[in-house]
């Protein structure tokens, strides 16, 4: 966190140095402060004027709206968990016990009650014929088969089933789920289990959240599209590709304006053309301190806020709205806007929104020993070995994109933490 304001009466404050101003001005913004704020930015976005009701192949990846609750039990009736005989438990005592066989019980059939004394062959799946209690499966029976149709339908055919306990090999009715509790409670994130619990409950169609829409710009002179000729100087375009991929992927829809140069009238002229029917703009680089800023001057005269958050990579922020609409600006260097798409935008969005899926937080323990700016959170990148171990990869410079792409996890250094040594517990999270 950082630290508070510091305050006091206005007197007290004219007394104050221009050292103490000067560094009051420059402190930096905690971590979860700015999370705060990028979640009150996209607030208006949890409304119900942005749901839609989507059929559930078609949800993969959102979130849910409202609880669902169960309107039928799982599963709906008691089921064979076994190909097999069910019986009365009762009925096969401790040394086994030879039964009469009933008509045999496929899966999707209602049988008829099972007799007293008797046997029902049964299916895995199957419905329990009232009366049966237990199934035994094929395999322990003699005969250890199911008898042939001509066969079982000769009067007098027998089975000898050693004893099973009431409820063995049952899936007793509402074992998964119960009619009228909450299947899926609002805002769960739809992935392939969710919604195959849905389909499994008999729902069609669910209510989402609408996917949110992005207009992503690069900025800089520097930068060339990839595939085009790179002049002295120039760098290809690596952001526009991993910012879009990373919002892909996480469900996010992305328009790409192409890159934006140094000119803040072109970049105005862009995003508002560009912006219109989108719900957040996101920019990268043009943020910091030097001397063409073109997200910055762009935003000259709009109500957008920059600043540093102290974490690094990722430290200076854009944050507001241009023309009204909500506006991010990342920074320019590749690992920082990824950084800043991790610890922003998709934790933000999935508490609002109930997607993307916020990543799964592990513990692992250090592989090499590592050091931070203590007074800041610190996002180095690193590869999860199943050992638990992490080995980080490359240094803490935002520009390795290399050692990003050889990451399959991101480390988390707290604020206040300056040295860990090799096997310290560290959190990552998967991406
Ligand atoms: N005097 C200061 N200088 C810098 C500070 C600071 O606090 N004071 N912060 C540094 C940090 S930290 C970062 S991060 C960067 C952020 O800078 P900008 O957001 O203004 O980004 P640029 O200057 O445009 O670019 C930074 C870096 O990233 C490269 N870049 C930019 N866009 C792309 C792209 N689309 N694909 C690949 N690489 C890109 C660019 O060439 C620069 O190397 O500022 C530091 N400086
Ligand atoms: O925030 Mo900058 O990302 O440290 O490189």
């Amino acid at each position: 966190m950082a630290s508070p304001q510091p305050h006091g009466t206005s007197a007290e404050a004219e007394h104050r140095t221009e050292h103490q101003r000067h560094h009051a001005q420059h402190q930096a913004r905690s971590v979860a402060d700015h999370a705060a704020a990028v979640t009150a930015l996209l607030e208006p976005l949890h409304s119900v004027h942005r749901t839609e009701k989507l059929p559930l192949a078609d949800a993969l990846g959102r979130g849910l709206v409202a609880d669902v609750r169960a309107a039928l039990s799982l599963p709906p009736f008691a089921n064979s968990q076994m190909d097999g005989y069910a019986i009365r438990s009762v009925d096969v005592p401790d040394g086994g016990a030879e039964l009469g066989i009933m008509p045999p019980v496929p899966a999707g059939a209602s049988p008829a009650p099972l007799q007293p004394g008797m046997a029902a062959p049964i299916m895995t799946g199957a419905m329990l014929p009232a009366g049966a209690d237990a199934v035994v499966p094929i395999e322990r029976a003699v005969p250890d088969r199911f008898l042939p149709a001509a066969a079982q339908a000769k009067e007098h055919a027998t089975v000898w089933l050693p004893p099973a306990a009431a409820g063995t090999f049952v899936r007793a009715a509402g074992s998964d789920v119960q009619a009228g509790a909450t299947a899926l409670a609002a805002d769960t994130f739809l992935g392939p289990a969710q919604l195959g619990l849905l389909a499994a409950l008999g729902i069609p169609d669910v209510t989402v959240y609408q996917a949110v829409t992005i207009l992503l710009v690069t900025t800089g002179d520097e930068v060339v599209e990839p595939g085009r000729e790179l002049p002295p100087g120039k760098i290809f375009d690596s952001n526009g590709t991993l910012l879009e991929a990373a919002m892909k992927q996480a469900g996010l829809h992305v328009r790409r304006a192409g890159i934006a140069t140094d000119n803040p009238d072109a970049l105005r002229t862009l995003l508002r053309e560009e912006g219109a029917g989108t719900d957040l703009i996101v920019t990268t680089g043009g943020v910091s301190q030097g001397a063409y800023e073109v997200v910055r001057q762009a935003m000259a005269d709009q109500p957008v806020e920059f600043l540093h958050v102290a974490m690094q990579p990722g430290g200076p922020q854009g944050i507001g709205t241009f023309e009204g609409r909500p506006f991010l600006g990342f920074p320019g260097n590749p690992v920082s806007c990824l950084v800043s798409f991790e610890m922003f935008l998709r934790p933000v969005l999935a508490a609002l929104l109930g997607a993307p899926a916020p990543r799964l937080p592990v513990r692992a323990r250090l592989s090499q020993p590592l050091t931070s700016p203590g007074h800041k959170h610190q996002v180095r990148r690193g590869t999860l070995k199943a050992d638990g171990t992490v080995e980080l990869q490359g240094g803490e410079s935002s520009h390795l994109m290399h050692a990003l792409a050889g990451s399959n996890v991101l480390v988390h250094v707290p604020e206040g933490v300056a040295v860990l040594a090799a096997g310290a517990e560290v959190e990552v999270w998967m991406l």
